[in-house]
């Protein structure tokens, strides 16, 4: 297929673009590097420095048969302080390219949606059919372009994906997590590891969990590419489908610092901080629906190993000088 990869130049989209060129795709990246990396782009792929909301021109002139979205606003907490920004990137991006896409002829969409859609969860592990609750501005961004997704495969005969990843982590063709605001608690918890943080700051050690630290669901971005590759070619026209992406276990702050410090050989102090505001207990997605309707089944489900591919990248990306 001949594929547009929006925001490929990010953490996620330049893994996802990578596996698309491993497995023979024709790949054309469309990124304003606002938060991405040119020389993350993988060889072999195509370049627009361009925005969502001038797509239109570049969508016209490669007709690519699919577009892959991963191009957002993804900060919780600055959709608090500056949510006009997420609905005008998020949304208004989104439905642009929608409209780009439409003025090309092409109708088929995987989208990078997020666990955040659902908030608060009543239950887990987190089923796609569970009420979507978004408690803040970045969930609320990805929920409404999942609902234009509906709308436009009604509407328009679109073929669509939305993908909820939840914490996505570790690393895959030489491509890592490189955010210059970093909010992420591997890639902090590698920082401190290194010696580039003096210390990692839990958020809280009073939840209603085993150790009182939060637990979340880390798949590892490999898993998610495979998922992608799965997804693109699914749904027919008119039809939109939407994926919960987890390991299938939930793992807590606290085992996360002990797998940061296990791999990395380095100590890794810890300050005990308040509870972030707005972060469940446990985020634990059930990744049955996908598993039953594509036969998805994430591969790298160790904690450990999701680290460790973390760290070797962020070391040969000299991220992490001291280690
Ligand atoms: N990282 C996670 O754990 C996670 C979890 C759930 C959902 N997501 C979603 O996955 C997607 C990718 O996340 P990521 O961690 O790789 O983020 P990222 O910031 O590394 O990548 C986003 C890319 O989009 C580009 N971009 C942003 N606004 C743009 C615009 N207006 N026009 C063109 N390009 C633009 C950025 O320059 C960047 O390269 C996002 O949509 C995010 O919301 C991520
Ligand atoms: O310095 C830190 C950073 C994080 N944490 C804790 O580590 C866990 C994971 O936090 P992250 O910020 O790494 O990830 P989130 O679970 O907050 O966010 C993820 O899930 C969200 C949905 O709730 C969105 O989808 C978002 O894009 C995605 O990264 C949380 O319990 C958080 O409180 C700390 O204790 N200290």
């Amino acid at each position: 297929m001949r594929v547009l990869v929006a925001g490929g130049a990010g953490y996620i989209g330049s893994v996802v673009t990578a596996a698309l060129l491993a497995d023979g795709h024709e790949v054309t990246v469309l990124d304003d590097l606002s938060t991405g990396h040119a020389d993350a782009v993988p060889e072999g792929a195509s370049f627009a420095q361009v925005s969502l909301h001038d797509s239109a021109p570049v969508l016209a002139d490669v007709r690519p048969d699919a577009v892959l979205h991963f191009a957002a606003r993804s900060l919780v907490g600055a959709s608090q302080q500056q949510p006009e920004d997420y609905w005008h990137v998020n949304v208004g991006g989104s439905l642009a390219l929608l409209e780009a896409m439409r003025a090309a002829d092409c109708r088929r969409i995987v989208f990078s949606s997020t666990a955040a859609t659902y908030g608060e969860p009543e239950s887990v592990p987190i089923r796609e059919d569970a009420p979507t609750r978004p408690t803040n501005t970045y969930g609320a961004t990805k929920l409404a372009v999942d609902q234009m997704l509906t709308s436009y495969a009604v509407a328009h005969g679109f073929a669509a994906v939305s993908l909820r990843y939840f914490n996505v982590a570790g690393a895959a063709y030489g491509l890592g997590e490189r955010h210059t605001t970093e909010t992420h608690l591997i890639p902090l918890a590698l920082q401190v590891a290194a010696g580039q943080r003096e210390s990692l700051t839990v958020y809280g050690e009073d939840y209603p969990t085993p150790d009182g630290t939060c637990i979340r669901d880390y798949v590892h971005v490999e898993d998610l590419a495979e998922a992608h590759l799965l997804a693109l070619p699914a749904p027919a026209a008119g039809e939109h489908r939407i994926y919960n992406l987890g390991n299938g276990t939930g793992f807590s702050v606290q085992e996360v610092v002990d797998a940061a410090r296990e791999v990395t050989g380095h100590p890794v102090p810890v300050v005990l901080g308040e509870r972030r505001a707005g972060d469940p207990a446990q985020l634990v997605a059930s990744s049955d629906r996908i598993r039953a309707d594509l036969g998805w089944a994430p591969r790298h489900t160790d904690l450990v190993g999701i680290v460790r591919d973390a760290w070797d990248v962020a070391r040969a990306h000299r991220v992490t000088p001291q280690a």
